[in-house]
């Protein structure tokens, strides 16, 4: 069992208080997991601060604590060690309780506004192809080979995390790709962490209920970037406007991916159809199952980071070219079906613009595009209005529905999403809180090659609802309405 001296090490301690040499069972953030042997970490949050409970978690038998300031009522027969920044402690913490994990595989993050799961889905699928033992971790699921773990989070808390990289380690994997949010690096989820390579996909609006400004947004982006160690490399968009500014100060080594500009990983693509994309990379011109120019960028992204990995540029292109992605990211519904039924987890603006207008390009302005659409409750209200203005610019119809009320009244986030829909536009909207209903009208609605789009749950497969998570999968309720036609 590891003593405390040995977890705190790398931590930077202002004060200790007793002995340092006291076993240490296990380590939890959260008093109410506190156990007879546990090291407590008092970590403020955004809700509560742990420090409130730190007696609680010493009542459960809690015998160290890790804190930024020392409570009033000291127990002698507790260790207290204070240190500046207690989130980040944790990380470290966590990361030497489970035996530096990260150290023992080659882990590579992906961060960005759109495209986290879908790069490390496809990098995950790519080095399995090529052979390897992998580790996952992402949004919609967590792998350990061909282990699926249930996710909770795109990142998990730094317990956790390291628990699971340890599990991978266990487990042979060599390689590792994960997720890696903005809430993880503000949180300080990742401290701890040893990366070998960092992918930037992209930046745009998301997530401003928590970091209010856009400007710290890009700034925890950037704060993964300014992290890593100079043995890592980092690999951006170069077409995005901030795909540079990621790698300002960076100690990694500097690589580059896009479609537009001179860089270190160029992609140009030849065709982009409903069947896929044909690309053009380093010299020859490559068939993709995947769909739209934005999946363009996904894949040079992973091609690029398998390249920087080591591994072989043709053989990479020759396993990319067959893979399908991740489950609700543009998926076609009963291909072959009367109708063209897409699910995506499009939940921004962005996201939503890109997978319209790849609509858009495959269309032949003779069907109609009827998008059934909702925003997500507890998160950045100011995507409402927006999503709304570009599901009415880019479809024939649309049907405003609920996505994850969450503590929210659904009417309500709908109204705030109808301030973004013009006058001009109002008679080609519907509103239809129960989203199962609005997904059955638009597959009622349509009629043969018309295109209906699901945006914003993709692969979810609840509704949550004032904190009850409700079995419900798009992918379902649309399957069912489709085999209703073809009888
Ligand atoms: C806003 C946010 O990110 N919240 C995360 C955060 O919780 P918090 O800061 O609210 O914690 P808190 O409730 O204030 O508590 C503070 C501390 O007191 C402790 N506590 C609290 C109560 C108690 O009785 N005893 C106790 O010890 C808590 O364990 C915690 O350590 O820290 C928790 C532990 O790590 C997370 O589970 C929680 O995620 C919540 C559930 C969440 O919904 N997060 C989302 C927004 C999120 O993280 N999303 C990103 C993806 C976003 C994307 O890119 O699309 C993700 O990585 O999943
Ligand atoms: N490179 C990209 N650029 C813009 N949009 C993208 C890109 N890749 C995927 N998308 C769109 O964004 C949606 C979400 O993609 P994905 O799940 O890969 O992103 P993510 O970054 O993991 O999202 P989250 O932060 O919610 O986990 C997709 O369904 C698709 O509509
Ligand atoms: N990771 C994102 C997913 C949003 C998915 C959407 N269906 C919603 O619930 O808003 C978030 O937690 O903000
Ligand atoms: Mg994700």
């Amino acid at each position: 069992m590891p003593e405390l001296k040995d977890i705190l090490y790398k931590v930077s301690l202002t004060s200790t208080y007793g002995d340092m040499n006291v076993d240490v069972k296990g380590v939890c953030s959260d008093s109410r997991k506190a156990a007879a042997g546990t090291l407590f970490v008092a970590v403020k949050g955004t809700l509560s601060d742990g420090h409130d409970y730190i007696s609680k978690a010493v009542d459960l038998g809690a015998t160290a604590v890790v804190c930024e300031k020392l409570p009033e009522a000291i127990n002698d027969k507790v260790v207290y060690v204070t240190v500046k920044n207690s989130a980040q402690a944790l990380g470290i913490i966590a990361a030497n309780f489970f035996g530096n994990p990260s150290e023992k595989m080659k882990l590579t993050g992906v961060t960005g506004t759109n495209g986290k799961t879908t790069t490390a889905t496809l990098l995950y699928q790519l080095f399995t192809k090529l052979g390897y033992v992998v580790g996952l971790i992402s949004t919609v699921e967590n792998r350990i080979a061909d282990k699926v773990i249930p996710s909770t989070h795109t990142t998990p808390d730094p317990i956790q995390l390291n628990e699971l990289l340890k599990k991978m380690v266990d487990a042979g994997c060599a390689y590792v790709f994960m997720e890696v949010s903005s809430h993880a690096v503000d949180q300080d989820r990742i401290a701890g962490l040893k990366f070998i390579g960092a992918i930037f996909t992209n930046i745009t609006h998301d997530h401003l209920d928590y970091h209010k400004t856009f400007e710290n947004y890009i700034k925890a982006k950037k704060k993964y970037f300014d992290e890593l160690p100079s043995e890592a490399f980092a690999i951006v968009n170069a077409d995005d406007k901030r795909g540079m500014v990621m790698l300002q100060n960076t100690k990694a080594t500097k690589y580059t991916f896009g479609l537009k500009k001179m860089v270190d990983f160029k992609g140009k693509i030849i065709t982009n159809s409903i069947e896929g994309l044909e690309v053009e990379i380093a010299g020859k011109n490559v068939w993709f199952k995947m769909i739209g120019d934005f999946n363009a960028y996904n894949l040079l992204g992973v091609y690029g980071a398998a390249v920087l990995l080591g591994q072989d540029s043709d053989e990479v292109l020759t396993q990319l070219s067959t893979l399908q992605g991740a489950p609700g990211r543009f998926e076609l519904v009963l291909p072959g079906s009367k109708v063209i039924a897409i699910v995506d987890y499009a939940h921004t603006p962005d996201a939503l613009q890109n997978v319209l207008d790849t609509i858009a390009q495959f269309r032949t302005g003779n069907e109609q595009v009827i998008t059934v659409v909702g925003c997500g409750g507890n998160r950045d209200k100011t995507k409402r209005p927006l999503m709304a203005s570009i599901a009415c610019r880019l479809s024939d119809k649309v049907i405003l529905t609920s996505d994850n009320p969450r503590d929210e009244d659904p009417i309500e986030i709908i109204k705030e999403m109808q301030t973004g829909v013009m006058p001009s536009e109002a008679r080609k909207t519907l509103v239809i809180a129960d989203r199962e209903e609005a997904i059955k009208t638009a597959c009622m609605m349509a009629k043969e090659r018309d295109i209906v789009l699901i945006a914003g749950k993709g692969h979810e497969d609840y509704q949550e609802i004032k904190g009850v998570k409700h079995p419900f999968d798009d992918r379902k309720v649309v399957e069912r309405m489709l085999n209703l036609f073809s009888n």
